[in-house]
């Protein structure tokens, strides 16, 4: 008897142990998180301090820490501004791009920290036109490589690539031009693996640096260098070689990530600790983002989506739809597709030349919308892309803000809508449960996604770490009020956990389906009242706030997700937790519409623009003439090529002035035509009323007559 109460106490004092174990281990990944936290609080408070959006000089030649002033006039501010506008045929420089050239032409190395769409591209490329000499440009991928060569090419730069596909011919007349100078080398692209790989290569450019040509080396999208970053590339890490070869060369390195970790990788890889630092906002003002409940019936979230754009983007405007797997984006392309709307796939496992084409005419505008995995992310170079709409969540806000991001380039309003459904989470976290941190970085997106209150922009300024800026009712939760009420639904999950546990107790693995399932056989009375999605809500909840947990099996064909009990499990049970839901009751404004269509004028441009693309074979609609500088010229109707060049340049007005004008005289004329013929068709249709009037009068008389008669 003795033994048997020794056994049970032994027995429920495991129990307790394991239950504060558990805690343990939530406190301490609390602790990880708040320290984290802090420390990204502290950058904040540096950063506040210098006033945001200034750069902040790492630190100086001297050693000092110093602001420097880049703002201040330079001697090669006349000939900066006659390059920028009558060759880039940009009329005033955004954020940051002045001060980063400025440091580039004194001859600093500088890293460059800008949203997608910032305008980083200028600011190696104006410094590499007003330097004279070659500028060595690194960037990772074959694509963007193609499309920058091309758009410099259009623009009379003398610019080339040495890549894997690079002809005889062409890589004759590189190495000649970088050995002897005779001939024109304004910019050169590589990819990271000519400077890790190719001695050829790095001996010529060790030539054309020893005759003092090589002026400056720009790696773009920097961040390839580093582990943590999300695009890792082995031959990136190797580019220290440069600053060891040509420590006098100034380097610039441009990125669109913006996580600490990442930019003091970056400084301390490619060997540039004294750079000057310039950090921009991650804000993306243009950006309108939304979270859309995600229909368990697979055709109509495709209804949904295929609605959505044909509603808002009626003219063909650019959008991309990121989906979870490959057969999934074949699937959906072909269901878009049957509902009329223009769409292609895009995944890694089509042949090349196939992927070529599809992104191709999208690029050109002959195919609205590209259903793509994260396959089609970095080449993205298309400054027009109207809306991103995620069909299953990302993996992390960081891809997230990476992936969305690909919309509205060119600074015009564009749309993020994000499909999110509970059950989707599963399927994510089974492919990221071994990356680094990579649960706690999906939870983070699925917070951002269950809330119905908080506005979407903050999550991304914490998640970088910046102060918080006016969203400006640009997400749905600023933008469309509702009345969001919280629900304490703590005894529905207290009976969803003890079904856990009682399954644990017998050994049995029960996967989120499977635990919905389950609830609702044992509890009758609840399927009346709950949907299938209300109970993986609430899951999902319980594992984001560490009362459940996930738990992986590999299986010859698949990795499973189990749910099982989570550290803070006894809490709930025990009533020392409460659990709370958010309901809301709004209504999506499925009408709003975020993007301004093409008025008459700019659609004939928008005409024009692809016509010239086409002419000229490889040259894309954008860099003939972009979209904003359409808006431009139709609202401020130039009728002559002087006032043409004081809008787009002088460059652009030399090659497509002639055109441009025409194209605006018969708008003006048709326009005027179109006057008339309305204004004729008022006085016709007034003196017809009138006729109609009198004729009443007629009538009304004669039938008057009738009567006396
Ligand atoms: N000052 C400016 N005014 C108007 N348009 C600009 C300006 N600077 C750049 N642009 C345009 O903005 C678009 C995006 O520029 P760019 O490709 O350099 O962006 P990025 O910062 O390199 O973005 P990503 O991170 O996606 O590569 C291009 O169409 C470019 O011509
Ligand atoms: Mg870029």
């Amino acid at each position: 008897m003795e033994s048997e109460a020794i056994q049970d106490e032994l027995q429920s004092l495991e129990l307790e142990i394991n239950d504060v174990q558990g805690q343990i281990s939530a406190l301490i990944e609390h602790q990880d998180r708040l320290y984290e936290r802090k420390s990204e609080l502290k950058t904040l408070l540096k950063a506040v301090a210098v006033s945001s959006g200034t750069p902040v000089a790492s630190s100086c030649p001297d050693g000092s820490s110093a602001v420097e002033n880049w703002s201040e006039p330079f001697e090669w501010d006349s000939r900066a501004d006659d390059v920028r506008f009558n060759i880039f045929g940009i009329s005033k420089y955004r954020a940051n791009q002045r001060e980063i050239v400025n440091a580039v032409m004194a001859g600093r190395d500088v890293l460059v920290i800008m949203a997608a769409g910032g305008g980083k591209s200028l600011c190696y490329q104006l410094p590499a036109i007003l330097l004279g000499g070659t500028t060595l440009v690194v960037s990772p991928l074959l694509s963007l490589i193609q499309d920058q060569v091309m758009g410099l090419a259009a623009l009379g730069i003398s610019a080339y690539m040495l890549t894997s596909t690079s002809g005889k011919e062409n890589e004759k007349f590189v190495y000649k031009a970088l050995e002897k100078g005779e001939d024109e080398l304004k910019i050169l692209y590589v990819t990271p693996e000519k400077v890790s790989k190719s001695k050829r290569f790095m001996s010529k450019l060790e030539k054309c640096h020893n005759a003092g040509r090589l002026s400056l080396i720009s790696i773009d999208e920097a961040h390839c260098c580093s582990q943590w970053g999300h695009d890792f590339r082995p031959d990136y890490k190797n580019l220290s070689i440069l600053k060891t070869q040509f420590p006098k060369v100034p380097m610039v390195a441009l990125t669109a990530t913006a996580t600490q970790k990442v930019q003091n990788d970056l400084i301390e890889m490619l060997h540039i600790p004294k750079c000057v630092k310039f950090v921009s906002s991650v804000n993306r003002p243009n950006l309108f983002y939304s979270v859309r409940e995600k229909s368990l019936v697979g055709k109509a979230v495709v209804d949904e989506i295929a609605e959505f754009i044909r509603e808002s983007y009626s003219n063909n405007e650019s959008g991309i739809v990121y989906c979870f797997s490959r057969k999934e984006c074949e699937q959906i392309a072909g269901e878009l597709r049957e509902r009329g709307i223009s769409a292609d796939y895009y995944h890694a496992e089509m042949d090349v030349n196939m992927r070529e084409k599809v992104h191709m005419r999208w690029s050109k505008n002959k195919l609205q919308v590209i259903v793509g995995t994260v396959a089609f992310g970095m080449g993205i170079n298309k400054p027009d892309v109207r809306f991103v709409i995620h069909h299953s969540l990302s993996k992390s806000m960081e891809t997230y803000y990476q992936e969305s991001g690909r919309a509205g380039r060119d600074g015009l309003p564009s749309e993020c809508v994000l499909f999110f459904r509970s059950g989707d989470v599963p399927r994510q976290s089974s492919m990221v449960f071994y990356e680094y941190s990579g649960l706690q970085n999906l939870y983070d997106i699925v917070r951002y996604c269950q809330s119905k209150t908080k506005c979407r922009r903050s999550a991304f300024f914490r998640h970088f770490g910046e102060p918080s800026q006016d969203c400006n009712g640009m997400c749905d939760n600023c933008a469309w009020s509702s009345e969001v009420k919280e629900v304490d639904v703590s005894d529905l999950a207290k009976l969803v956990v003890s079904m856990v546990q009682e399954m644990q107790a017998k050994d049995q693995r029960v996967t989120m389906l499977q635990l919905g399932d389950k609830l609702r056989t044992k509890h009758k009375d609840l399927s009346a009242e709950l949907k299938r999605e209300e109970i993986e809500h609430l899951v999902i909840k319980l594992i984001v706030d560490s009362v459940l947990k996930e738990e992986f099996q590999h299986t010859p064909y698949s990795t499973n997700a189990y749910v099982t009990m989570g550290p803070l499990a006894n809490q709930l049970l025990q009533g020392r937790k409460t659990i709370k839901t958010e309901t809301s009751s709004r209504q999506i404004n499925k009408k709003s519409k975020r993007s301004s269509s093409f008025t008459g004028l700019e659609s004939k441009l928008d005409e024009l623009r692809k016509e010239i693309s086409a002419v000229h074979g490889s040259m894309l609609p954008h860099t003939v003439l972009s979209t904003q500088q359409i808006g431009l010229i139709s609202s401020q109707k130039p009728d002559s090529l002087q006032e043409l060049e004081s809008i787009i340049g002088k460059l652009k007005t030399e090659k497509y002035g002639d055109k441009i004008l025409e194209v605006m005289r018969h708008d003006a004329v048709s326009g005027q035509l179109v006057e008339d013929a309305t204004k004729e068709e008022t006085c016709k249709s007034r003196s017809s009323k009138r006729a109609k009037t009198q004729k009443n009068v007629v009538l009304l008389e004669s039938s008057e007559e009738e009567e006396e008669a």
